[in-house]
């Protein structure tokens, strides 16, 4: 396919997605099954154009003055993706396979780009309905946070220590990745985005199969480095998933002690089963949930550590589901805190004396954060938050103080100030 095709699928590709309200995925996949000719490199490029695109729908939207699929991916080219009017022009040359030629108006909207008088939420392009919200978190920097939170995310490993004895083994033993240290993290390699969009095969590497390296964004590593899980403990990780940070926090225990994994959600937990053979974890006991039975009763008032990693809106992800942001619904941040409530307050009589509930979400939203821990300790005497550079601190991450964000009961990583996703993360200690 020439680039201009490429154009003309994402724009037929966006206003699927628009139309029928679905997910970037299923829109793409649908378009490559009706579409057999086009190749991978095609449709990696296409899918990078529509998410590059839903990276910059607001702004595009703004600039070009109307809100159709076609102004959005032309408003994109030229804010996201640099491009000057007349290479804009050159690609819709209204040829076969390529877009129309561009108007009067779009040329001069291209022209002038203009996100002056732009509102907070068109020039940081995110729904206008949760502004209140991250206005009171970023106050001046709100514009910048939201758009490193609109640019591409490198692809993170996470090298395992149950496997390989240093970072710099797992780095040599893969130089074709072009890889680089992670600044922050102390286990971390990177790969920078690529310019289509496309990253490379890391699963099919051998050393992947062999259990050398995850993939993990860097910010998940350092929240899970600041469980300050350690060798001996007993530890539950209640919301398990997939395992990624069941994962790290058995290599930082070094498969002594006990790690519980759990989910309420038996489908999402099955993958770990792998992932724990592959990763030489010989320290966690799956526990999946019969029915609606609780799978950890037993576990009770025992537990040193109590990993929450809570269910939430995922808005710190948005550089990697740019469609999300606009999916996001108040209803499905009232859910997400409904089921914040409960995975708390059943840590909370999982933890022993002493113990720590180590709550981590994958959202920049104060109401999934410090909101939702302010509620639980109105709801639950004895627990205490420990400040944020004393964490760090005892986690061996005192490099990060002057980068994350301390809030009042716990700290906050974005793509701005730590160039992760964005998360938080508090430690509540139960009085001994
Ligand atoms: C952010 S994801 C976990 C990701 C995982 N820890 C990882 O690092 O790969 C949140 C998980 O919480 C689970 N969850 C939601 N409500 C729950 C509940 N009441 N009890 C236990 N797990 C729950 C979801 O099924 C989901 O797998």
């Amino acid at each position: 396919m020439t680039p201009a095709a490429r154009i003309s699928a994402a724009i037929e590709v966006l206003a699927d997605i628009e139309a029928r309200r679905r997910p970037a995925t299923e829109a793409l996949k649908d378009w490559g099954l009706s579409h057999r000719f086009a190749g991978s490199k095609d449709r990696a490029a296409i899918a990078s154009l529509v998410y590059d695109a839903l990276r910059r729908k607001a702004s595009a939207t703004w600039v070009m003055g109307e809100n159709t699929s076609r102004s959005v991916v032309l408003g994109m080219l030229r804010l996201q993706r640099g491009l000057g009017v007349e290479a804009i022009a050159a690609l819709c040359s209204g040829e076969r396979f390529a877009p129309e030629p561009l108007s009067a108006d779009e040329r001069e909207r291209l022209e002038k780009a203009d996100l002056s008088g732009a509102p907070a939420h068109v020039a940081g392009d995110f729904p206008d309905w949760i502004e209140p919200s991250l206005q009171g978190l970023f106050g001046g920097d709100l514009v910048a946070e939201m758009q490193a939170l609109a640019t591409r995310a490198p692809l993170d490993l996470r090298v395992n220590t149950l496997k390989v004895s240093s970072r710099e083994e797992a780095h040599d033993a893969l130089p074709h990745l072009g890889a680089v240290e992670t600044p922050l993290s102390p286990l971390g390699l990177r790969i920078a985005p690529s310019e289509d969009g496309r990253g490379p095969a890391v699963q099919s590497e051998p050393e992947f199969l062999k259990g050398w390296i995850e993939i993990q964004d860097e910010g998940s590593q350092l929240v899970a480095l600041l469980s300050g899980a350690k060798p001996g403990e007993q530890v539950v990780d209640l919301c398990a998933g997939g395992g990624g940070k069941t994962l790290a926090l058995a290599a930082m225990m070094e498969n002594h002690g006990q790690i519980y994994a759990t989910d309420n959600d038996s489908r999402r937990l099955a993958p770990i089963h792998d992932r724990l053979a592959r990763a030489g974890v010989r320290n966690v006991q799956v526990r999946t949930p019969r029915a609606k039975a609780d799978a950890v009763t037993d576990l009770d008032g025992k537990m040193d550590c109590v990993l929450v990693d809570a269910p939430c809106t995922g808005v710190g992800t948005w550089r990697r589901n740019p469609d999300a942001k606009w999916r996001l619904r108040p209803g499905s941040l009232e859910t997400r805190r409904k089921e914040q409530e409960l995975v708390l307050d059943r840590a909370a009589r999982l933890v022993k004396p002493g113990g720590r509930i180590v709550y981590i979400t994958c959202s920049i939203l104060a109401e999934e954060n410090d909101e939702a821990l302010s509620t639980f300790m109105e709801r639950h005497d004895g627990f205490k938050p420990v400040p944020a550079d004393k964490a760090l601190e005892a986690a061996q991450l005192g490099h990060l103080k002057n980068l994350v964000r301390p809030t009042a009961h716990g700290l906050q990583l974005t793509p701005h100030r730590t160039g992760t996703d964005g998360f938080y993360a508090a430690i509540l200690v139960r009085n001994p």
